[in-house]
């Protein structure tokens, strides 16, 4: 059981390639730190791991099964997304018209209601659900956001809530690119410190890009050098 790249390529551009023969493997509760100069691929590599991106050579595997296909499940509403993926910018992680109530529902997996008002009905229990899990909790996610565009939330208060996104989906493997990079000092450990909680709690894989080496050397179990 890991989350594995085997020989991994890939470009942007024919010819000029971003990654090339890269491997890697991450195993349950480990928490990796991809270590590499700006514009080296961390992010790429991210986007391959979490199946956002498929290589042009070699492949990603999700605890035996390929990365893609887990991801093409997924998004046609088929199954987990067993790998999350958060980057620096929250606000690019939401539907700017959606409530954030709404939004926050969509990692909680599918409770299969059906007729007329089933969105709706689907959306509270789904959000019941959410709570009980603690992480609304947890991530001092409060009542009021969840009827407010996400333009009407902080850059701190948007990522609680793609963390807690991230997590109600139940990931095996969870990616935080320079997830907290943006954010002040006390945030910044608050969030890191409940994330590695339940790292450790669920025994999840956690990769990491940052760039401050003081976050890494507290962060990470093993550095890999990209
Ligand atoms: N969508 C894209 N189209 C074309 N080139 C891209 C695209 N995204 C990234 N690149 C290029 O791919 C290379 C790797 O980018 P990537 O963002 O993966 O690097 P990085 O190591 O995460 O960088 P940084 O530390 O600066 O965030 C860079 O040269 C970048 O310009």
């Amino acid at each position: 059981m890991s989350l594995e790249a085997h020989d991994v390529s890939f470009s942007y551009v024919p010819g000029h390639p971003v990654l090339e023969r890269v491997s890697l493997a991450v195993e349950p509760g480990e928490r990796v730190a991809i270590a590499a100069p700006s514009g080296a691929g961390k992010s790429t590599l991210c986007r391959l791991l979490a199946g956002y991106l498929e290589p042009q050579a070699g492949e990603v595997l999700v605890d035996g099964g390929r990365a893609g296909a887990h991801a093409a499940r997924a998004r046609a509403g088929r199954g987990p997304w067993p790998v999350q993926l958060i980057v620096q910018h929250p606000e690019q992680a939401f539907d700017p018209l959606a409530r954030m109530g709404r939004s926050l529902v969509e990692g909680v997996p599918r409770l299969g209601a059906r007729g007329a008002h089933a969105g709706v009905r689907s959306r509270r229990a789904a959000l019941e659900r959410a709570r009980e899990t603690g992480l609304l909790e947890r991530f001092g996610i409060r009542d009021a956001w969840f009827e407010r565009l996400p333009h009407e939330l902080s850059g701190g208060e948007l990522m609680r809530c793609c963390i807690v996104r991230a997590l109600l989906a139940e990931p095996r493997y969870l990616i935080c690119d320079e997830m907290t990079a943006m954010l002040d000092a006390v945030t910044q450990a608050e969030l890191w410190r409940a994330v590695v909680a339940i790292a450790d709690e669920r025994r999840m894989g956690l990769v990491l890009v940052s760039h401050s080496p003081a976050l890494v050397r507290r962060l990470a179990t093993r550095v890999y050098p990209l």
